[in-house]
């Protein structure tokens, strides 16, 4: 029987538009996307979606009404669903046993339990969201504890490679599809029938089928190879700056080795975002569950060298403007992870905004998409910068760090009377800007800080403008 009905359980960055290509791509197929968030809901309803995509408004506005709907009754249309995608968040944990490294299994378990209660008839069950290896296997527990006579489960892993900013782009023309099965003939059916949805427009030879084991393990393991690249790369921008090399012009060299490649050897002031940590972590929690501490040490180096490239980049921004930037006006372009997405999760721009704070800056920020509300809170709500500001004479924390940050809707605007501009984003408007008319705006020196490699280093030199960079050094 092909699938007549999906049920999405997740309305965030991967169900939101894996449903709507689904929705797009198979117009007989019936794609109910659903979420407890109903204020999420209410905006997937919207003409303002929840997350900003670039190419998903016209997509979901295409098929919604359709074959695609938004809903907060999870329960409703988990029962009658063909296939129910589990696309739950599955942050590091950040409490108990394995906190700060073992992935929370919280939600994963709770629509688990909730599918095992109220499904009915047969229900292929798949895990969408990146889990440690075996999660489907205790999914599976969970299903037949139930004890639910009127249902039958298939699980199977198919785990999603989209990037955020070119989500669409990526759901349109995968790399692979990979799917994970239990290798008995009810699993290699499912498998087909989900295979089948996506053979609507993927290539069957880009669609991958293996054991379940190996597809939980492989999406790990892709998103630690990912940021491998970024932390090698970035190893090598410490050696470039003192030795007079360029990194750019390393990396490239290096790309074109077919057997290395071009892509990801980007320097940068290291990855954001919400998987490359958290994945990592996750893996590094499996080796150290099974004993293998010295893979667990290989793996955990990629973000110890993530986040010593973060702090090295905010010392070089201090010890460039004299060694103090207290009282001094700080203007942060660019607040969300990469660009073309509103995501801040795990941003570096969080890590620079508040060492910059911690360190007595004022500081600005200007992102085109990120919202004010979500900045304010991603630089206010942590401890640590307490005693520096009772350092600084002030009385109440969150009053005193609102009035140090301001949220800027202009580029031009955030950046006049500042002392310097630190690029945290690579968003391509950055380079546009006319930077004559932003020198002319600023206190001098006028610093800029190219955490990103964005940006004409010699054009703002020629300007009057002070520049540092990763991956490079500049005689200023
Ligand atoms: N963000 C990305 O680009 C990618 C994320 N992933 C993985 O996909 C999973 C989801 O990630 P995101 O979409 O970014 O997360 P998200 O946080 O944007 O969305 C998850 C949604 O699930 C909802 N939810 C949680 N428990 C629920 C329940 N029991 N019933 C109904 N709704 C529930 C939440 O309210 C939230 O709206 C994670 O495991 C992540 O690692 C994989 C590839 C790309
Ligand atoms: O599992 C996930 O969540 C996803 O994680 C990443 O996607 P994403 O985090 O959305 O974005 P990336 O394009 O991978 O960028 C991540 C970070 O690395 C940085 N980056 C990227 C490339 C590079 O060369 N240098 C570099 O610093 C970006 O600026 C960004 O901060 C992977 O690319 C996706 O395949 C995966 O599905």
């Amino acid at each position: 029987m092909p699938i007549k009905k999906i049920c999405c359980i997740g309305a965030g960055y991967v169900g939101g538009p894996t449903s709507t290509v689904i929705a797009l791509k198979c117009p007989d197929i019936q794609v109910w996307v659903t979420d407890l968030n109903a204020e999420r809901i209410r905006m997937w309803n919207s003409k303002d979606l929840p997350i900003f995509e670039p190419g998903l408004g016209d997509i979901v506005n295409a098929c919604r009404g359709r074959n695609l709907f938004f809903s907060t009754e999870v329960e409703k249309h988990v029962a009658d669903a063909d296939l129910i995608f589990i696309s739950v968040n599955t942050p590091t944990k950040a409490y108990g046993v394995g906190k700060g490294k073992a992935p929370d299994m919280t939600s994963i378990e709770s629509a688990a339990r909730m599918i095992g209660r109220v499904a009915m008839g047969k229900k292929i069950v798949v895990e969408k969201s990146t889990v440690p290896v075996k999660a489907a296997e205790s999914i599976k527990r969970i299903l037949q504890a139930a004890e639910n006579k009127n249902a039958q489960f298939e699980v199977l892993s198919n785990p999603e490679f989209l990037a955020e900013g070119s989500a669409v782009q990526n759901l349109f023309h995968p790399d692979r599809v990979l799917i994970g099965a239990d290798q008995t003939t009810d699993g290699c059916c499912a498998a087909r029938l989900l295979a089948e949805i996506y053979e609507a427009w993927v290539p069957a030879s880009v669609i991958l089928t293996v054991n379940t084991w190996s597809s939980e393990l492989a999406k790990l393991y892709a998103n630690a190879m990912l940021a491998q690249r970024i932390s090698s790369v970035n190893a090598a921008s410490e050696l470039c700056e003192v030795t007079g090399a360029d990194v750019s012009e390393v990396a490239k060299a290096v790309g074109m080795d077919s057997r290395i490649g071009s892509k990801f050897l980007e320097a940068s002031i290291g990855f954001g975002g919400s998987c490359f940590q958290k994945d990592i972590l996750s893996l590094v929690y499996l080796y150290e569950h099974y004993g293998l501490q010295n893979g667990a040490e290989y793996w955990r180096q990629i973000i110890v060298m993530n986040e010593y490239q973060r702090s090295r980049f905010c010392r070089i921004i201090v010890s460039a403007m004299f060694n103090t930037v207290a009282r001094k006006q700080i203007t942060i372009f660019g607040f969300a992870f990469k660009q073309n997405t509103g995501d801040t999760r795990e941003s570096s721009s969080i890590t620079v905004g508040r060492y910059l704070l911690e360190e007595g800056a004022r500081v600005n920020i200007y992102d085109p998409e990120v919202l004010e509300h979500v900045i304010i809170s991603d630089l206010t709500t942590d401890s640590t910068l307490q005693e520096t500001d009772q350092g600084l004479g002030m009385n109440s924390l969150e009053v005193k760090l609102r009035d140090r940050v301001t949220v800027c809707h202009n580029a031009y605007k955030a950046a006049a009377g500042s002392h310097a501009i630190v690029i945290c984003t690579e968003w391509d408007l950055f380079k546009a800007l006319d930077y004559e008319e932003i020198y002319t705006s600023m206190q001098k020196p006028a610093f800029i800080f190219d955490g990103k490699m964005l940006l004409n280093h010699a054009a703002l030199k020629a300007i009057g403008f002070e520049v540092h960079c990763i991956g490079k050094r500049i005689q200023n």
